[in-house]
């Protein structure tokens, strides 16, 4: 039988008031792509992933998780699923540790009540030391077992950045939304971000949509492209024939811009 497509999107259109976020947005990911989402400010990117992952609901349009209808599922139902997101700005508690933050995401995934009841019975013991496993595994996978065991609020920014990524993929997804991974990082945290990317991917056979600013990395990065400007797709396809599309550098630069430009934008 062949395989489903982790993410079908189709028609999708989002209204704030009079402002239309998205306007008939469609597309299409298979197995184990690495996705990415373009457009300049405001074209609609972090709606249409709000919508993808359930936190928005659509005026119009249907998204489709791994073949199943799912934007009017409950977020913590996409979480059972194996889809994981992670936010524009980091989304972690401060005050706990970087192991702590990581279990956190795990009891999304696997449900309440596990890890914080007093119980002792053998089996609850067994799940929170496999949970415990699991998240230091994600660290390690990341190089962050330095971190385990440091608050949160303590770390740099592109630490934090990357903790984000690890307590996504110690959620063992599937499906793996990133908005904007690479953002406030300096070149050498950019570069380890987007390999880390790449060796998720390629280990785990993730599925990975990611928005992001920085156009040399996501050409650089996706098997894929689509661009969105004023809430519509304007274009969809291999990276460089993206960044070279005269609607996407439009876009970015307006009438007086060339590809050149858009080449060196990061
Ligand atoms: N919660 C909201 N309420 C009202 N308008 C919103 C809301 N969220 C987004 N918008 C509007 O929808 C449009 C698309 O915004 P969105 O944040 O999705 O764009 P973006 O491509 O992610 O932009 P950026 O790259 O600046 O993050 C913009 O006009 C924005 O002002």
């Amino acid at each position: 039988m062949a395989a489903v497509d982790p993410l079908v999107v189709e028609g999708l259109s989002l209204r704030f008031g009079a402002v239309e976020a998205l306007r008939g947005v469609g597309f299409r990911v298979g197995q184990g792509e690495i996705f990415g989402i373009i457009g300049p400010n405001g074209a609609g990117k972090t709606s249409l992933l709000n919508v993808v992952s359930g936190t928005y609901r659509a005026s119009a349009g249907r998204v489709h998780h791994f073949g199943v209808e799912g934007s009017r599922q409950p977020r913590h139902r996409l979480a059972g699923r194996g889809i994981a997101r992670t936010f524009q700005n980091v989304a972690l508690f401060g005050d706990l540790t970087v192991l702590e933050n990581i279990l956190v995401g795990r009891h999304q995934k696997m449900g309440a009540g596990l890890l914080s009841c007093g119980f002792a019975w053998p089996f609850v013991r067994a799940e929170a030391r496999r949970h415990r496993e699991a998240a230091r595994a994600a660290l390690a996978f990341l190089d962050l077992e330095g971190v385990a065991d440091a608050h949160v609020e303590a770390l740099p920014y592109g630490v934090k950045k990357k903790v984000e990524l690890a307590r996504a993929i110690a959620m063992e997804p599937k499906l793996l939304l990133l908005d904007e991974p690479l953002a406030g990082m300096n070149a050498a945290e950019k570069q380890d971000i987007a390999a880390s990317i790449r060796r998720i991917r390629d280990r785990f056979g993730t599925t990975v949509v990611m928005i992001e600013h920085d156009i040399g990395l996501v050409v650089a990065l996706s098997d894929r492209v689509m661009a969105l400007d004023h809430g519509e797709k304007i274009a969809e396809g291999a990276p460089a024939d993206v960044r070279r599309d005269p609607e996407v550098v439009r876009a970015y630069f307006g009438d007086g811009g060339d590809a050149l430009d858009i080449a060196g934008h990061a």
